[in-house]
């Protein structure tokens, strides 16, 4: 595969996606009951499913929760559509089969490794690829059959998705853009999310990607039979870490048009179902809810740290969780490393050596991590399953001990590095370790961080 971006800006013409416009507006909050109408008077009012809906609308109910839990987990969402969703042919295992994706994660379909493992950033690809055909998985652990785990994808494409809609029934997607911005539609209307901004799009709902700045690559984290929460703040009080206002959900937007051999994607156990309709899925006039897709600029993330000494653990960079049933335990929490002062006093201030009974995935969206002097670049991505030892590479190690005690305030900068981080032990698909752009030296960046023990220093100290 190369990179040439010109060949890719040629094959690419992203002008004409569903007549898409730049000034969209947004509703703000996360949690609430949102109501949004493209057309006065389109939302039934009083009731959710009227004998007849107003303007000949079908009343669609799409529930991301059991309809039984509690009141204060319930999520479900409401659409007024010109046509209903079951309107279409019978789905059909997508031919030629999509391999590069996986529902549940088992001895048969995977490797596991407690080896340390980081990828290079992948090139772009050459041919159109759009963005279902440019997900591939890269680890995962549990079952979207037993609504239980959750899945690491990343993507990389150049085109956008045409008269086709993709929708999930595995799980929810949190997709965290690196290169390239996503013009996405969504049955409650669109957003356009740049790197720097992540969006979760909800089980279930169809979407289309619109890639209008051609070679586009990111990641994408799936959780199976959860949502995502803001964490609990604790001490920290009523504020701080991601704010509910800094939530985005868009606004009703619908198309009215026939288009013979719209093509619906359906993600399901893993595997990919076509179902052709002769009609647009983004025709949702007006809708109410609590389920909904939301966006999120990181960069607006306030950040929590040490004020006089130590490293802080990265549980305080927590933007959104995605829980377990055990209290405190995450089946995947999203975590950001964002520009900030570092103040801490004679602390060694980089993260720290350690082990983790908790999994993690990292990835960079640009500028360098704080740990990593090279060798993990924007694009790229590290995995350090369960208990596998990590930290700083020699480099880094060297430049924190000689910048010494003495280091006043420092802002980390123009960088911004995140980690989905699981309680359960990930898997690794096989091309993700076969991959040309796995980076099989990575071992080496802690070559060499030698010894310094000298009990006789220490007697000269004490004595
Ligand atoms: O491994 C990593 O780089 C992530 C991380 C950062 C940090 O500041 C402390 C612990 C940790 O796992
Ligand atoms: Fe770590």
């Amino acid at each position: 595969m190369s990179s040439d971006r010109g060949v890719l800006g040629e094959l690419v013409n992203n002008s004409s996606f569903h007549g898409w416009s730049e000034d969209l507006k947004y509703m703000a909050g996360f949690g609430n009951h949102f109501s949004s109408e493209a057309l006065v008077g389109s939302l039934p009012e009083g009731q959710n499913n009227p004998l007849l809906c107003p303007m000949g609308l079908y009343a669609e109910q799409i529930s991301g929760t059991a309809f039984t839990v509690p009141r204060r987990s319930n999520q479900r969402s409401w659409f007024y559509r010109i046509r209903p969703s079951v309107t279409h042919e019978p789905f059909q295992a997508r031919k030629p089969h999509h391999s590069n994706l996986l529902g549940e994660f088992n001895q048969e379909n995977c490797s596991f490794t407690p080896n340390q493992l980081r990828w290079k950033p992948v090139d772009f690809p050459e041919t159109p690829t759009d963005f279902i055909d440019g997900l591939y998985t890269m680890c995962g652990a549990g079952s979207s059959f037993l609504r239980h785990g959750f899945a690491i994808h990343m993507y990389a494409a150049n085109k956008s998705m045409e008269e086709c809609a993709f929708c999930n029934a595995d799980g929810d997607f949190l997709i965290v853009p690196q290169t390239g911005r996503l013009w996405i539609i969504t049955e409650c209307g669109r957003l356009q999310v740049s790197p720097g901004e992540i969006v979760v799009v909800p089980q279930g709902f169809r979407f289309s990607v619109g890639l209008p700045d051609g070679p586009s690559r990111g990641y994408v984290a799936e959780i199976f039979g959860t949502h995502f929460q803001l964490p609990d703040l604790g001490p920290i009080g009523a504020n701080g870490l991601a704010s509910t206002r800094d939530f985005y959900v868009p606004t009703a937007w619908y198309e009215d048009g026939t288009h013979l051999g719209y093509t619906i994607v359906q993600k399901f156990g893993g595997d990919l179902f076509t179902a052709k309709q002769d009609f647009s899925p983004f025709n949702v006039v007006s809708w109410h809810g609590n389920y909904v897709p939301y966006k999120y600029d990181l960069n607006k993330f306030c950040p929590y740290n040490t004020v006089l000494f130590d490293h802080g653990d990265p549980s305080i960079n927590t933007v959104l969780t995605a829980p377990t049933d055990k209290p405190g335990v995450a089946l995947l929490d999203f975590v950001v490393f964002p520009s900030r002062w570092l103040v801490a006093e004679h602390t060694f201030r980089p993260p720290y050596y350690h082990r983790n009974c908790m999994s993690e995935f990292m990835g960079l969206i640009y500028g360098t991590y704080e740990a990593k002097a090279d060798g993990f670049l924007p694009g790229g991505a590290t995995l350090h399953a369960c208990m596998t030892p990590h930290g700083p590479d020699r480099e880094t190690y060297e430049k924190a001990l000689q910048r010494g005690d003495e280091a006043g305030p420092y802002k980390i900068e123009d960088a911004l590095a995140f980690m989905f981080e699981s309680a359960l032990l990930p898997r690794i698909s096989p091309w993700s370790l076969e991959s040309p752009f796995r980076d099989v030296n990575y071992y080496q960046c802690w070559t060499g961080l030698e010894s310094h023990f000298s009990p006789e220093g220490l007697k000269e100290e004490v004595n």
